[in-house]
């Protein structure tokens, strides 16, 4: 017998063993934690704070900090610093939040709830950054992320300038990491000129003497450039991050997005430079998606954070079978390779499982009828007794016939919507996809997840272009569903297709460097632990 599979991974693990940890910081013993009220088993649910300010036209400040973080999966408690009277075409007024009355809803989260990271954006006076700093200093946190929030899109003070000396002597030395835009940064190294990506990799270095452990320099606002190129510092190397600059006024609230995404991140366990890359493409998505919304009448407006949410009538009911976690190791099956190997198909599926595949497709190309469904009988008991899904490619009928968990079918395959009609909304359909226009498509159709290849070249399927990680990351940040990997993946390449922080990008989909090898299930456990160490490196 078989031993019983490894169950698939849980992808976003709180704190595991090597997480991400601050030494300056810990979190109190749970001696001085209050009791808590039940014994019942704990579900992790990272937890953000934001101490900003409130933006009443709801696209940025502590309105974008909450849909951020309930966009990327993390709880986030609010410590509003002042309320602003503020719409797409500018500020119009700002109340402060009395400063003893900040310290009182600080005390009020802090005191009662596991914090994982705390997120600053509006912070108006220097005695609100003191009163922060000193509730930081009484309750550690994991990690402080600090968006220097000086001035509005719209040009409008949000911040009194006596702050900057606070913010660089006090708090600064306190961050994990500090996200000024250049206009920001420029401010906090008194007034110098940022024109040009050296410059912004100038004051990164200048701004990280202030004691942050890293800085993200945001180059959006720099003119004249297809590109939006942010700068990243760990005080000794630099990153040049390369993003799209998406065409649209829906920009409203960007930066506080991107400092609570980084932070969300954070709080689920990644690394400082995988939270960036993250919270960098989940803003350009979020951008993408909402670039034709009309929300105000003024220059700038808000854009939509659960873009995911938007379900046409296709998708409601999909995708309750499908947990797209499932994408992580996915074994696609050749019924050529298993000849050449001299091996059923049913002992090439047990195999890949027992290695560690998360999910199994059947695609047998060169089958008759009859001895196919014979097959797909036979590898949905193997997959059900082992909590496994199977699908089916191209096959409609058969996936009815063995009842199947799902199909897989490509853009000259009957389409997705049809599948859908054929199999009804409990069943997973997958849809390869190597264009953005595909990607909305799939999702307009009630797809539940998009195939995306090849990545690499591959032999395996004939007259299949290579889209390369370009071609890779333009179908994830357009596609509203997970995505899998597809086309020349092995062990050598297979990290780093992980490793382009795509937030969207569930896993890899493999069939040569399975299946075209001597032994199924040793090469299956080997990309398991690459993909596995892959994903443990940057959420550690
Ligand atoms: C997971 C996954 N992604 C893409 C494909 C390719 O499907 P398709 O484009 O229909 O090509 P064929 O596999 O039918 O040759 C896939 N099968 N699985
Ligand atoms: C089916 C398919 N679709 C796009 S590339 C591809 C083949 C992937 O096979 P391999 O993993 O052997 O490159
Ligand atoms: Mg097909």
């Amino acid at each position: 017998m078989p031993s019983a599979p490894a169950p698939p991974p849980v992808l976003h693990p709180r704190f595991p063993a090597s997480s991400f940890s601050c030494p300056r910081r810990t979190h109190p013993s749970p001696r001085t934690r209050p009791r808590r009220l039940s014994a019942a088993r704990e579900m992790p649910w990272p937890h953000v704070l934001t101490v900003a300010g409130s933006d009443s036209g709801g696209g940025a400040g502590i309105q974008a900090d909450i849909k951020a973080c309930a966009a990327l999966g993390a709880y986030c408690s609010s410590v509003i610093t002042a309320v602003t009277a503020q719409n797409t075409a500018g500020v119009q007024g700002v109340h402060l939040v009395p400063e003893e009355f900040i310290r009182q809803q600080l005390n009020s989260v802090l005191s009662d709830m596991s914090v994982d990271v705390v997120k600053t954006g509006m912070l108006p006076s220097a005695g609100i950054v003191q009163i922060l700093c000193e509730s930081l200093r009484k309750f550690p946190v994991k990690a402080l992320v600090v968006d220097p929030v000086m001035v509005s899109t719209s040009g409008d003070a949000l911040s009194d300038p006596s702050t900057l000396t606070n913010y660089r002597d006090e708090l600064f030395s306190m961050a994990d990491i500090v996200t000024p835009n250049v206009k920001e940064a420029s401010k906090l190294l008194g007034g110098i000129p940022l024109l040009t990506v050296s410059d912004m990799r100038d004051a990164a270095a200048s701004i990280h003497k202030f004691g942050p452990r890293y800085v993200l320099v945001k180059g959006g606002d720099m003119p004249d450039s297809s590109e939006a190129i942010d700068i990243f510092f760990d005080g000794k190397e630099f990153v040049e991050l390369h993003g799209h600059r998406i065409k649209t006024r829906n920009t409203h609230g960007t930066g506080c997005t991107l400092a609570s995404s980084i932070a969300a991140e954070l709080a689920k366990g990644s690394t400082m430079l995988h939270a960036v890359r993250v919270a960098k493409n989940f803003v350009e998505s979020a951008l993408h998606h909402s670039k034709d919304l009309v929300i105000g009448n003024g220059p700038q407006g808000p854009f939509d954070h659960l873009f995911r949410l938007k379900c046409p009538p296709y998708n409601i009911g999909s995708q309750q079978m499908f947990n797209p976690d499932s994408l992580f190791l996915y074994a696609v099956t050749d019924s050529r390779m298993n000849k050449r190997w001299d091996r059923s198909i049913e002992d090439a599926v047990k195999a890949a499982i027992e290695g560690g595949a998360t999910i199994v497709q059947l695609r047998e190309k060169d089958a008759e009828s009859r001895e196919f469904l014979e097959a797909a009988n036979a590898c949905v008991e193997i997959c059900k007794s082992r909590g496994v899904p199977l699908l089916i490619n191209d096959r409609v009928d058969i996936a009815l016939a063995c009842n199947a968990d799902g199909v897989h079918v490509g853009q000259s395959d009957i389409s997705a919507r049809e599948v859908r009609e054929l199999l009804g909304p409990g069943k997973i359909i997958g849809v390869s996809c190597k264009t953005p226009a595909q990607a909305e498509q799939a999702w307009n159709d009630g797809a539940d997840y998009i195939g995306c290849g090849g990545v690499f070249p591959t032999t395996t399927k004939a007259n299949n272009p290579t889209l390369g990680f370009e071609g890779l990351k333009a179908v994830c940040l357009a596609s509203k569903l997970p995505v899998v990997a597809i086309g020349g993946i092995n062990a050598t390449n297979a990290g780093s297709v992980m490793e382009l922080g795509l937030l969207n990008l569930k896993g890899v989909a493999v069939v040569s460097a399975l299946f075209d090898r001597e032994c199924v299930m040793t090469e299956t456990r080997g990309l398991r632990s690459i993909l596995t160490d892959a994903f443990a490196c940057f959420r550690s």
